[in-house]
């Protein structure tokens, strides 16, 4: 059974009357990992947010379905989304100092995620936590448990929030833009370590980007996404190598020249090793 499937899915504007979305479907077993690219204002981040039971007001899933573990998520109440969120699905977004509250410690914060929706009482919590922030590969947990968010540079941020994402081990990790605001070395880590949690646990993953070449670094499958309409679906080497539509060779042409052949090659030698 596939842990994520949308089927033709449609998001309506209520109040600009008109689907920003114009069905979009793929399916996501575990260890999986879809790509969605397209330019920015395509409806990528809407997709997530349909995923994730977190719309923004006046906007609606219009069309089409969408199964968290074999349950149409229609049927979903909040309690179940909250259950849901987390626990199954987890997500990190761009920006993730906005996601942090400044005035505490990073650690109490990736603690509390794994006292709520891991039911551990404060002690347990946090010695979870320090694992969590080890298995993000942040150097001197117990330190960085003890740091605020001010302390810590975007890359380091951006791993602790994957470490509360992954606290309650969800099946499947949405990553939204989530290295775009990184630079390329810092990202390169990042891109890393999801594909490494992937292998090591199972993990399924969305990831969403509006730069191709991350996307076709740890992906299966790749959306490509133009206004809401998804212009080409396929398996990453077939889009890479035979993009069949105009759009998706603009998006090659755009990093003939800077990168995504160093992404490529090292994909290739991932598969070889
Ligand atoms: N909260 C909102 N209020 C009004 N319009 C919105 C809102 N969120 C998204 N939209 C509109 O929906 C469309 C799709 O937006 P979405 O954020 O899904 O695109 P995206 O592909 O993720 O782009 P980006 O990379 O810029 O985030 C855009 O036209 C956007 O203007």
């Amino acid at each position: 059974m596939a842990l994520l499937s949308l089927r033709d899915v449609r998001i309506h504007d209520g109040v600009g009357r008109r689907d920003l979305v114009h069905g979009v479907s793929f399916a996501l077993t575990p260890g999986k990992a879809v790509g969605i690219v397209g330019e920015s204002g395509s409806g990528k981040t809407l997709t997530c947010q349909a995923v994730l039971g977190i719309l923004p007001e006046h906007f609606a899933v219009s069309g089409g379905q969408i199964e968290i573990e074999g349950r149409d998520v229609s049927t979903l109440t909040q309690k179940e989304w909250t259950a849901v969120r987390g626990t199954t699905i987890g997500a990190v977004f761009q920006d993730p100092a906005s996601y942090l509250n400044p005035s505490l410690k990073v650690g109490t914060q990736v603690a509390e995620v794994v006292r709520v929706k891991k039911g551990l009482g404060r002690r347990d919590a946090r010695q979870r936590a320090i694992e969590l922030l080890g298995a993000v590969r942040l150097r001197d947990p117990e330190r960085v448990y003890r740091q605020y968010p001010h302390e810590l540079s975007g890359g380091m941020l951006q791993r602790v929030l994957i470490a509360a994402a992954i606290a309650a081990d969800p099946k499947v990790l949405i990553a939204d833009e989530a290295t775009t605001a990184l630079d390329v070395t810092v990202q390169a880590e990042i891109l890393d370590l999801l594909a490494d949690l992937r292998e090591r646990t199972g993990l399924a993953l969305v990831v969403v980007s509006h730069d191709l070449a991350v996307v076709a670094q740890l992906c299966d499958e790749v959306l490509v996404l133009r206004a809401g309409e998804t212009v080409e679906q396929g398996p990453v080497e077939r889009i890479l190598y035979e993009p069949r539509h105009e759009y998706t060779k603009l998006l090659i042409a755009e990093h003939e020249q800077y990168g995504l052949d160093r992404f490529t090659e090292e994909k290739e030698l991932d598969h070889v090793a």
